[in-house]
């Protein structure tokens, strides 16, 4: 629940984590994101990652992901070091729009997580176009399956990229708020399907978000970023007005509504995450003045 305490699994404890950093340190330049973070996650534990903008929730993905180094500290996955490219690793990437004429049809774009990592010719058989159209229908995409990815909205897009990051069955699947631009609907549907694939197949997922309550009922623990500081516990540990208000230092209100959970009057200083003053090597003078 704390910096300097080391949190454990909140699921099967006696096994080998799955994701497993120690004394964990990032930060740029004179930006601290995060240090002294020891977290295991477990297979199929579900850990969401919360914070304001610019608290760290993206690069705490990088890191995972093998794309950001620690400035300090250990990581591995499965006992084994962290590396770029693992294919045990599926990753929902925050959205980006395909453009218009992007030549894969729906189901090419979920086929290529079912078959992507192979060289060569590709002989797709019976079996590669069932698990094609059971993981269209899991994120209710079969209606689009032939249509041109870039003639899709923002929503359906989404779905087939998580359909695509579950296509091979990752030990570990990083989401980077995967609900945006996702109708309530699909929202509870999506989540519900990840929730499925960390429960049923036993995968660790971190899944990052700025809203809680439509993951709640799948979520085991949370990482809470905020100032450079950052706590781990269960939602009922840390979703409550004195340990949020602690970890920004300041009275934050957590109210609990129907199930829903809203946190209120978060200082700017960390909405807006950046401290007085520059980054290392940055002029003091606008550039823009001089031009
Ligand atoms: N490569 C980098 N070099 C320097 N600073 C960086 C780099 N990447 C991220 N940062 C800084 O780290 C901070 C955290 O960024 P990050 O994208 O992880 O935040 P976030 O919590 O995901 O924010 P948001 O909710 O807005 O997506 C940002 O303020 C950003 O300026």
């Amino acid at each position: 629940m704390s910096p300097s305490v080391p949190t454990r699994p909140a699921a099967d404890p006696a096994g080998r984590p799955a994701v497993s950093l120690r004394d964990a340190k990032l930060g740029y330049g004179n930006r601290l994101l995060w240090d002294g973070l020891n977290l295991d996650i477990a297979p199929g534990e579900f850990l969401a990652v919360l914070g304001a903008n610019g608290s760290g929730k993206t690069s705490f993905l990088k890191v995972l992901l093998g794309m950001a180094p620690l400035s300090s500290g250990s990581l591995t996955f499965d006992g084994e070091p962290a590396r770029r490219g693992h294919r045990s690793i599926g990753y929902v990437p925050q959205q980006k729009h395909f453009p218009p004429d992007t030549p894969l049809r729906a189901r090419d774009l979920v086929g290529l997580g079912v078959d992507g990592h192979k060289w060569g010719i590709r002989l797709r058989g019976r079996a590669y176009r069932h698990r094609v159209d059971e993981l269209l229908a899991q994120v209710g995409a079969t209606q689009y399956a032939r249509i041109p990815v870039g003639m899709l909205s923002g929503g359906e897009q989404q779905r087939l990229r998580i359909a695509q990051a579950l296509a091979p069955n990752p030990k570990v699947l990083l989401c980077d708020e995967p609900l945006l631009s996702l109708d309530l609907n699909h929202q509870k549907a999506v989540s519900a399907l990840v929730g499925q694939q960390a429960k049923g197949n036993g995968t660790a997922v971190v899944f990052v978000t700025h809203e809680i309550n439509p993951i709640l009922e799948h979520v085991d623990r949370v990482l809470y970023l905020a100032g450079g500081r950052f706590t781990v516990g269960t939602p009922a540990e840390v979703m409550t007005t004195k340990v949020l208000s602690r970890l920004y230092g300041t009275h934050v209100e957590v109210l609990h509504s129907k199930g829903r959970i809203v946190v209120v009057g978060m200082p700017e200083a960390v909405i807006d995450g950046h401290p007085e003053g520059l980054p290392d090597g940055w002029p003091a003078d606008d550039l823009a003045e001089g031009a």
